[in-house]
C-alpha cells in the first residue's frame, strides 16, 4: 500500500544531542523518542504503553486502509466527481433504528467551552459555568511532545480533582470549584502520527496515543466522579466516512473489554466537519450507535473541507473567508440536516463555534462582537441545536441565556425539534456554491492570519487571538487553501483589486507586504525572536504548491518533532 507523506511515514526532523532520552520503562516493541520527564513517566507507564500498543497493533491496518480510501475519494473528486449520498447504505438512512439512550450526566449540554489542554485553561474551563468542557488535543493544540504529555498530566489531575495552578506573577492560585463542567476529550484526527512514540518500528497513530493514555489512566475515576457510571466522553474530529467511525467504535469496544466495563460506557460526539461526512451522518451514527452522544457542526473545518474536496473544480471557488458564514445556503443546509438526523436517532445535535471573542480595550467593539455571537447562537437554538460551543469563558453567560430562553426548561431539544422539514434537503443544497466577492483584502487577511497562526503553532501555541477573532488549526486551514485555490485558478479579484488576477507575482508582493505589517504590529523584537520567517516559508510554500497538501499541520509537524538520543540521563 502506498501512502502520502505523513501518513505514518518517519517524520522526525530534529535530534537533540545530549538530551535525556530513554528512562521510560517500555514494553516490547515500543520506543519513546521524546524527552524524559518524571511527570511524563507517570503517564507513560508500561501498562499504559501496552494498552496503546495493543490498540495500534489491532487497528493500524484498518487505519491505513481508511487513509487509502480517503486518497481514492480525493482522486475521484479531483477527476470531477461530487460527494453524495451512498446508494449502498440507503437502508441505513431509511431504517428506523435509534442510538443508545443519552447518559443522564450529559443530557444538558447547552453550552460547551473548548480549549487546549493547558493547565490553567483546563481549570478555568472546568470552572467556567459551561455544562461541558471539551479538552482539545486537536484544532486548539500544537502537538508538541511537551504539550501532549503535559496535557495528559493535566487531564489526569483534573479527573482526580487534584489539579491546581499557581500564577506566581499574579499571586493567584487556581483550583477546581465544587461545580465543574463535564469533561470531553478530543483526540487528534486519524491522519496524524505521533512521532515521539514508535511502535514496532513505526510512528504511533496520534489519536490512539491521545485516547489510549487518557482512557487507561482515567476511565475508573471518571465513571465514578463525573459520568454517573458512564464515560469517559470524547469528541471525534475530521472523519470523512463511516468506515472511520467503525474503527472508533471497535476501539471503544476493545477498550471497554480490556478493562472490564460495560459496552456503551464510552460515549462520543462526532464532528461533522468534512464535506463527504455530511452525506454520511446516519451511517456514522449507525456505526457508533452504542457509543454515540450526537454530532456537532464543526463549521470551520467544514469550510476548509469544501475547498479541499473541490480543489480540482475551478467552478467552485470560495468568496472571501469572512463571507462564508452559517448564512450561506450550503452551511445552513448541513446544520439543518444534522439536527434532523441526530434527533431522529435520539442524540444531541450540537452547534459550532462563533469566532468572536471578548475585546477588552474597546467596549463598543466588544458589544458588537457579543451581539454577533448572540445572533449566531439564537439562529442555532431556533434551528433546534441542543447546545453549542464557546471559545472563551467571557461569552458563556450570554450564550447560556440565549439557549436557556429558547429551550422551554428542557435539558435538550431531542424530542421536541424533529425538523422533519429538513428531510427534503438534497445533495444540491449541501453542495451549493457559496456566494460573495473575492478581494485583495481577503488575500491579504488570509496571508497575515495564516503566517501568524503558523508562527504561534511552531512555538507550541495552537489557538490564538488575531484581530479579535479566535484562530486555530481549522480557521488557518481556510486561509491556506483559499489562497491556494485562488492562485491555482488565477481568480480575478473584486473590490480594490478589481480586474487584477491572483498570480505568484501578486502573492509574492502580498506576502512581503504582510510580513512588514506583521512586524509593525507585533514589534521588531517579538518579530525577531518569533518564528515568523519560518512560518512564512511554510505557509507560502503550501499556498503555491502544485499539488494541495492534505493538511497544513501534517507538513508543519516535521518542524515540531524533537527526538532525544537513547540511553540513561547524563545528569
Ligand atoms: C474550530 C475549532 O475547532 S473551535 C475549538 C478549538 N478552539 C478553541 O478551543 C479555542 C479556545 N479559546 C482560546 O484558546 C482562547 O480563548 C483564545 C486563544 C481564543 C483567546 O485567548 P486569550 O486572548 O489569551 O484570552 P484572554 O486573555 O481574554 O483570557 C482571559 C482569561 O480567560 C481564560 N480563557 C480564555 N479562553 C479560555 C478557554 N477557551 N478555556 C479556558 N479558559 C480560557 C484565560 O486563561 C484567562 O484566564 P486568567 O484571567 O485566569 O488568566
Ligand atoms: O472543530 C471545529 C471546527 O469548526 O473545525
Ligand atoms: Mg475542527
Amino acid at each position: 500500500m502506498a501512502f502520502s507523506m505523513g501518513y505514518y511515514g518517519d517524520t522526525a526532523m530534529k535530534k537533540v544531542p545530549g538530551g535525556f532520552g530513554g528512562g521510560y520503562d517500555v514494553p516490547e516493541g515500543v520506543d519513546i523518542r521524546g524527552r524524559y520527564d518524571e511527570e511524563y513517566a507517570k503517564i507513560l507507564t508500561k501498562d499504559a504503553l501496552m494498552f496503546v500498543a495493543g490498540l495500534q497493533r489491532e487497528f493500524r491496518n484498518h487505519v491505513k486502509y481508511a487513509m487509502e480510501c480517503r486518497n481514492e475519494a480525493k482522486m475521484r473528486y479531483n477527476s470531477g466527481a461530487l460527494p453524495g449520498f451512498d446508494p449502498a447504505t440507503k437502508n441505513v438512512r431509511d431504517g428506523d433504528w435509534i442510538c443508545a439512550e443519552v447518559p443522564p450526566a450529559v443530557a444538558d449540554r447547552r453550552v460547551e467551552i473548548t480549549g487546549p489542554t493547558e493547565r490553567k485553561m483546563v481549570i478555568n474551563a472546568l470552572n467556567s459555568g459551561a455544562k461541558v468542557f471539551m479538552a482539545d488535543f486537536e484544532d486548539a493544540l500544537s502537538p508538541t511532545w511537551e504539550n501532549l504529555m503535559k496535557g495528559q498530566v493535566n487531564l489526569k489531575d483534573a479527573v482526580n480533582g487534584t489539579i491546581s495552578f499557581e500564577d506566581k506573577a499574579r499571586n493567584r492560585v487556581y483550583k477546581l470549584n465544587d461545580q465543574i463542567a463535564k469533561l470531553f476529550v478530543r483526540p487528534r484526527g486519524w491522519h496524524l502520527p505521533e512521532s515521539h512514540i514508535y511502535i514496532d518500528g513505526e510512528p504511533a497513530i496520534g489519536c490512539l496515543v491521545d485516547f489510549g493514555l487518557y482512557f487507561h489512566h482515567n476511565h475508573a475515576a471518571f465513571r465514578k466522579t463525573q459520568g454517573q457510571g458512564y464515560g469517559p466522553f470524547f469528541y471525534l474530529p475530521k472523519m470523512e466516512n463511516s468506515r472511520e467511525a467503525r474503527i472508533w467504535n471497535n476501539v471503544f469496544t476493545r477498550a471497554e473489554k480490556m478493562v472490564g466495563i460495560e459496552n456503551g460506557s464510552i460515549r462520543a460526539t462526532v464532528l461533522i466537519e468534512t464535506l463527504p461526512a455530511a452525506f454520511q451522518m446516519d451511517e456514522i451514527l449507525y456505526e457508533l450507535r452504542d457509543h454515540s452522544v450526537g454530532l456537532n457542526c464543526g463549521r470551520w473545518d467544514y469550510i476548509f473541507s469544501y475547498v479541499k474536496t473541490f480543489q480540482g473544480h475551478p467552478d467552485r471557488l470560495l468568496p472571501d473567508r469572512v463571507l462564508v458564514g452559517m448564512g450561506q445556503h450550503f452551511m445552513r443546509s448541513y446544520s439543518d440536516l444534522l439536527i434532523r438526523t441526530c434527533h431522529r436517532r435520539g442524540v444531541h445535535a450540537m452547534g459550532g463555534m462563533a469566532a468572536q471573542i471578548p475585546i477588552r480595550d474597546d467596549p463598543e467593539a466588544n458589544n458588537a462582537a457579543l451581539e454577533l455571537v448572540k445572533k449566531d447562537k439564537l439562529r442555532e437554538v431556533r434551528a433546534g441545536h441542543d447546545g453549542t460551543w464557546a471559545a472563551h469563558p467571557g461569552l458563556i453567560p450570554a450564550i447560556m441565556e440565549v439557549f436557556t430562553n429558547n429551550m422551554s426548561n428542557s435539558p435538550n431539544l431531542i424530542k421536541t425539534m424533529k425538523r422533519e422539514d429538513a428531510a427534503s434537503i438534497t445533495e444540491e443544497d449541501l453542495l451549493q456554491i457559496p456566494r460573495g466577492v473575492r478581494t485583495l483584502e481577503g488575500l491579504r487577511l488570509n496571508t497575515r492570519v495564516g503566517i501568524q497562526y503558523v508562527a504561534a503553532w511552531l512555538t507550541g501555541t495552537g489557538s490564538v487571538p488575531l484581530y479579535n477573532l479566535m484562530e486555530d488549526a481549522a480557521t488557518a486551514e481556510i486561509s491556506r487553501v483559499q489562497n491556494w485555490q485562488w492562485l491555482k485558478y488565477g481568480v480575478e479579484l473584486d473590490g480594490d483589486g478589481l480586474g487584477v488576477k491572483v498570480n505568484r507575482e501578486l502573492f509574492g508582493k502580498v506576502v512581503e507586504e504582510e510580513m512588514m505589517r506583521i512586524e509593525r504590529e507585533v514589534g521588531r523584537d517579538k518579530f525577531k525572536k518569533g518564528m515568523y520567517k519560518e512560518a512564512c516559508k511554510i505557509f507560502a510554500r503550501q499556498c503555491t504548491a502544485p499539488v494541495l497538501d492534505d493538511f497544513l499541520t501534517l507538513n508543519a509537524y516535521n518542524h515540531i518533532v524533537v527526538h532525544y538520543p537513547k540511553g540513561p540521563s547524563k545528569l
